[in-house]
């Protein structure tokens, strides 16, 4: 597990490993310029010609010192101080002087710079001290550095992008590389952040374990070695030991979205899975996945008690119960899905159509228009406690009767919102998806753009009520599922290409994650 920290928190570990711990601040910049310097070394020649550009603050400061590094080692190196020289910081304006001492060039107005002279560029506009949108000259200086062919080496953030949440402030600076220091910064994560970091490397410039440990933080991400946290299979055991996933989705001619969950639920380690559908899609999916139970609704007879009663057996014999896929947003199908929550006792996977159903649901009393707490509030009344809800951003939006734009913008927020005063689990899907209980917030690392196809979220549902059924919290479980999920669709990728993947590519990739392959 990794610790992620937004610019407040970073700004805390700093000044703790400073004033705390006694550390001086010239101390932390000569190792981060090190670092980058080091980072640098594997892609650079004493052919190259470089230019550090510096702001004022601390940011501009290892660059200054880089430079300084990258001189005494050889290479043709000049310094564009970018940043106004009347602000600059302490530790700044002592490299400034070392650098005036060494008599390097160092250039001061934008005009001054023939950008097509040099063949790197290291990017020391602005670090995690980023406040407010980037205009102006600032402004100028980047788009400069944007059309420039050569290597850009950013340090600790690509100028422009916010560490707290990824976004671009005005405008930003598109790296190959970006060395940061200590920890990975939220904003490296989600994107478009880590589109603009390039390859990120992270480095190590002498914080104390005490410094990153006195500071507290929500947000994290898995590694690797988080696979461990997979359920352990007892030898002795039988199919009843590993759980029964009910998959309620139903529509006529939509057997596809059930086949992928039941497929992935059962490649994840689930010891049965119920289908439960209409008969149209029996003999097909029988076909499809026999190992799957089958159980066959009639949607026109769902007032009788005989199929009222089909429904309550097969959710009292579930330990998880995946609801949506390809269920349809007929009455019908709202019908099904208000007689599961009126029986469920277990935790809940909603996902795709059944959130569309809740959404327009809400949409019929006029007092839940616009209102989201009302909305959250409703939903939270009436799931089963350890309920995820697994909303792709435009669900999300419809669920909470907000702009997608708005949803997509303020993704961190939003989760906020989610799961104030609740005991749901949100995964909220996207290109980074965001895992948040309480006040935690996963942000999955995992994945790649070949995912961006179909069923590869129904996919997602049987993966995760599969570690619930194993006997996994649901909060647990929709973090390991989210992050074996994209490791399935890396593996996907790695074996087709990011172009010809599919959904069932992805379920075959849980081979290699789940065998200890990757
Ligand atoms: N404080 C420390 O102990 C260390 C800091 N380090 C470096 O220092 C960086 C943080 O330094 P600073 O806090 O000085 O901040 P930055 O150098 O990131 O930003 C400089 C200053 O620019 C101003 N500013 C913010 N947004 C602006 C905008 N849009 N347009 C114009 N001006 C704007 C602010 O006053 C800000 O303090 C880190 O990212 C890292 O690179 C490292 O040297 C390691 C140690
Ligand atoms: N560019 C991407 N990078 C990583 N993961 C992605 C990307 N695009 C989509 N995904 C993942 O693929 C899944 C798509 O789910 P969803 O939108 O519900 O698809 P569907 O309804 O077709 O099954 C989500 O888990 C999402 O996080
Ligand atoms: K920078």
């Amino acid at each position: 597990m990794k610790k992620l920290v937004n610019s407040k928190q970073m700004k805390a570990i700093d000044a703790y490993a400073i004033h705390t711990i006694g550390i001086p601040p010239l101390v932390l910049m000569e190792n981060a310029a090190y670092s980058v310097v080091s980072c640098m070394e594997k892609s650079i020649s004493k052919e190259d010609i470089i230019l550090v550009v510096c702001g004022s603050g601390n940011n501009g400061g290892d660059g200054l010192a880089a430079a300084r590094i990258l001189l005494n080692r050889g290479y043709q190196v000049d310094v564009f101080l970018a940043g106004n020289p009347a602000h600059l910081s302490e530790e700044t304006a002592t490299q400034l002087k070392i650098l005036e001492n060494l008599e390097m060039v160092i250039w001061n107005h934008l005009e001054e710079v023939n950008f097509a002279n040099y063949t790197i560029l290291v990017d020391a506009l602005f670090g995690i001290g980023l406040e407010r949108d980037i205009e102006d000259e600032q402004a100028a200086v980047i788009a400069e550095m944007n059309t420039h062919e050569g290597i850009i080496f950013a340090v600790d953030m690509p100028s422009g992008i916010s560490a707290d949440d990824g976004k671009v402030k005005g405008t930003a600076v598109r790296a190959d590389y970006t060395v940061t220091f200590g920890e990975e910064k939220v904003g490296q994560i989600l994107f478009p952040g880590s589109e603009y970091c390039g390859t990120l490397v992270v480095t190590d410039i002498g914080f104390p374990p005490s410094a990153v440990d006195s500071v507290a933080s929500e947000f994290y991400r898995y590694e690797k070695m988080d696979l461990a946290r997979l359920p352990w299979r007892r030898a002795y055991s039988n199919k009843g030991t590993f759980g029964r996933v009910l998959i309620v989705a139903g529509a006529k001619n939509m057997s596809g979205a059930a086949y992928l969950s039941a497929l992935a639920a059962y490649r994840t380690g689930a010891g049965l899975v119920e289908i439960m559908t209409v008969e149209s899609n029996r003999l097909i999916l029988q076909g499809q996945l026999p190992e799957a139970i089958l159980t066959t609704i009639n949607p026109d007879l769902l007032d009788t008690t005989e199929e009222k009663e089909k429904i309550k057996q097969a959710v009292g014999r579930s330990d998880v119960i995946v609801m949506g896929p390809g269920l349809g947003v007929s009455d019908k199908a709202k019908k099904v899905l208000d007689f599961v929550t009126l029986y469920a006792q277990v935790p809940l996977i909603v996902d795709a159509d059944a959130i569309n159903i809740a959404a327009r649901y809400f949409n019929t009393f006029p007092l839940m228009r616009g209102n989201t707490c009302l909305r959250l509030n409703e939903l939270n009344n009436s799931l089963p406690k350890g309920t995820i809800l697994t909303p792709h951003l435009l669900e999300l939006a419809r669920l909470m009767d907000q702009p997608a734009s708005d949803i997509q913008d303020n993704l961190l927020k939003t989760a906020d919102s989610c799961t104030k005063d609740t005991d749901l689990v949100y995964v909220l899907k996207d290109a980074r998806s965001v895992v948040a209980y309480e006040d935690e917030r996963y942000l999955n690392y995992s994945g790649n753009n070949g995912m961006a196809t179909a069923g590869t979220g129904d996919v997602l549902t049987g993966i995760l009520a599969a570690l619930i059924a194993q006997g996994m919290d649901s909060f647990e479980a929709a973090k390991l599922g989210v992050y074996i999920h994209g490791l399935a669709g890396d593996v996907a990728a790695a074996k087709k290409n990011r172009y010809s993947m599919i959904a069932s590519d992805v379920v075959n990739g849980l081979e290699d994650v789940l065998g200890g392959m990757i």
